[in-house]
């Protein structure tokens, strides 16, 4: 896939060299057959890597295949001397395939969703890098030459990804200001960035940079932006000037990574005979990060090099003046900052009443929080359904029929998850069901039937998995109970539903205060009128415009508004709450 065939890397200039070597040894027929045949296995295992990665590795999208040969088919040449670059843009500036899925694969895995990207060239880094942020993510280009943000845009527009990416024109930093007080000394500095640029772009030059009160960088640092992942791959004599930049202005976060191109520089950073610019400033550049306690970094050996570094949290140096005060706060309990006190990972959990609307959202929180979940539901097949969404977004799970007003079919369903997964962290209470009539020609069936599955059932999922926490000393029961708990909702009349639910909260404070000194946590979540399949039956649809004029948020609870509190609720970071009653209902019982 290169461009040219001249040696930028250094096992291209490994291959180079052999490739000499065997013309040497072709012409000399003294050379030992034993010689001979060692310099060409050396030279099969060096020529064949770089062809051996690319097709080994996933191939580019369309649109990065069609920036790839517009970019390596384009006259940088011509387009510099028309005046259009400042800069004779050398087309091996391109990052490709193999490279650009490194980037993208680091994306991934680091769940970047702010990147930034010193020198885009054309593009190929950026679209790469884009290609795995979320729909939300946002990634910013710095390139100098206004023509390249002409060149890359409309290929960017024809991928699903390119809205991610937005291009700043301008110097990322005001580091060549340094080196053009003259012109023979800017000169200077452009050979050593292996850059040429004719007189009068030059003057352009001094001009964009002179009219730019402050640079890119300076500009996102004074903004308080902030990256997940940084892409260094301009002008490499300054590397160390950006790299220190983005740490000492808190452009990077913490964990975040900086990945920086062509830090072997064709293997001059290391070879002691040599004397240029560049591989000096690379090599010191490398030094400086090497001595950085704020990261840690490997240089992987892909095509010219590329420095993976990532920011660590703080520790304390016992030689320093800080005055910070190095507790709980500040290094997070158990070294786990906030967002990672609400995982979940490693526990095991169950809903119940799973198998739609309220409790389905809630097996996916925790699925997606790290626990493993059972689906229960009286239904098999809805059970069943929502144990193949949450193994579709690879979380282990397992479904069980089960009707909680049965005590055996509770029992059941705790023994069964208990011999597949081996105990219960976390039990979430929610099925439930909602009957309408007058007080006065309430049944009492249907008292029965509301109590039974309401307040009997969860009761006995409480006991059944209570037991089961207890034995552990650990546990988190969130019981669903209702908004109907405080208010009475009208106009529908619902008297063993808010009756029922009343119970659940007074169960949930009872049990949360006789277990918690037993590691068993119980609270319950409150909602406001929820947009479930329930309340689209035929009796309840027209009662929703009614509703809606209760609310303050002036919109009905959807089931993902409830996902953040049952994490909460499920995770240590809850561990001081039991008893409660968590109401989210966009202000209805308030009114
Ligand atoms: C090695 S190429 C970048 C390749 C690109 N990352 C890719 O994925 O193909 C370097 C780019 O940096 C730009 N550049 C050089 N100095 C710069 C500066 N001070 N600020 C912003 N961009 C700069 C150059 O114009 C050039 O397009």
């Amino acid at each position: 896939m290169q461009a040219d065939k001249v040696s930028d890397t250094p096992v291209e200039f490994v291959v180079e060299y052999l490739l000499k070597a065997k013309e040497i040894v072709e012409n000399n027929a003294n050379i030992p057959a034993e010689l001979r045949d060692n310099l060409q296995k050396a030279l099969d295992i060096a020529s064949g890597l770089d062809g051996y990665l690319e097709q080994m590795s996933s191939q580019e999208s369309e649109p990065l295949a069609e920036l790839y040969r517009k970019s390596v088919s384009h006259d940088w040449n011509k387009v510099h001397e028309e005046g259009k670059t400042l800069f004779r843009l050398p087309v091996t500036c391109i990052t490709g395939q193999v490279e650009g899925q490194v980037l993208k694969m680091l994306v991934h895995m680091s769940k970047a969703k702010r990147v930034l990207e010193i020198g885009m060239f054309t593009g190929y880094g950026a679209l790469s890098m884009a290609e795995a942020l979320p729909e939300n993510g946002q990634l910013i280009a710095c390139e100098l030459e206004p023509y390249l943000k002409d060149f890359a845009q409309p290929i960017f527009d024809k991928s699903p990804h390119g809205k991610k990416i937005t291009v700043k024109i301008g110097p990322a930093m005001d580091t060549l200001k340094v080196g053009y007080p003259t012109i023979s000394t800017c000169q200077q500095s452009l050979e050593l960035l292996n850059m040429s640029c004719s007189a009068s772009n030059f003057y352009y030059l001094i001009i964009l940079f002179k009219k730019k009160s402050s640079t890119i960088l300076q500009e996102l640092a004074a903004t308080g932006e902030q990256f997940d992942m940084v892409f260094i791959d301009a002008d490499k004599q300054n590397y160390i000037n950006y790299y220190k930049f983005l740490l000492d202005h808190n452009l990077l976060r913490i964990d975040g990574v900086i990945c920086v191109d062509n830090t072997l520089f064709k293997g001059r950073v290391y070879l002691k005979d040599s004397a240029d610019d560049i591989g000096k400033a690379l090599r010191d550049f490398n030094q400086f990060v090497t001595n950085d306690p704020r990261v840690e970094q490997v240089i992987v050996p892909l095509r010219d090099g590329l420095t993976i570094i990532r920011r660590v949290p703080y520790t304390p140096q016992a030689n320093t003046q800080s005055t910070a005060i190095y507790d709980e706060v500040f290094r997070g309990v158990q070294g786990k900052q906030v967002l990672d006190r609400l995982r979940l990972d490693g526990k095991v959990a169950y809903v119940t009443g799973a198998g739609q609307g309220i409790g389905r959202a809630f097996a996916h929180a925790l699925g997606e929080a790290g626990a493993k979940v059972a689906i229960i539901d009286m239904d098999k097949g809805k059970a069943e359904n929502v144990a193949h969404e949450l193994t579709l977004k690879g979380i282990s799970s397992m479904a069980v029929a089960a009707d909680i007003s049965k005590p055996e079919d509770v029992q059941k369903m705790i023994d069964d998850i208990v011999s597949k997964w081996g105990t219960i962290h976390i039990a979430c209470n929610n099925a439930g069901i909602n009957k309408n009539s007058a007080s006065e020609d309430t049944s009492l069936e249907e008292w029965d039937q509301t109590f039974n599955v309401n307040l009997r059932g969860t009761f006995m999922c409480c006991q059944a998995a209570g037991r089961v926490m207890l034995k552990q000393g650990y546990g988190k029961i969130i019981n669903t109970a209702s908004m109907a708990s405080l208010i009475v909702p009208h106009p529908q009349k619902q008297l063993s539903y808010n009756t029922s639910k009343a119970g659940v909260v007074k169960l949930t404070q009872t049990l949360g205060t006789e277990w918690i000194d037993r590691g068993v946590r119980v609270n319950c979540i409150s909602p406001g009128i929820v947009d479930t399949p329930l309340i689209h039956s035929e009796s309840l649809e027209p009662l929703v415009q009614r509703w809606l004029s209760d609310i303050p948020a002036g919109r009905l609870a959807q089931v993902t508004d409830l996902q953040a509190a049952v994490v909460y609720l499920a995770s240590d970071a809850s561990d001081y709450m039991t008893g409660h009653n968590l109401v989210i209902e966009g202000g209805q019982s308030l009114w």
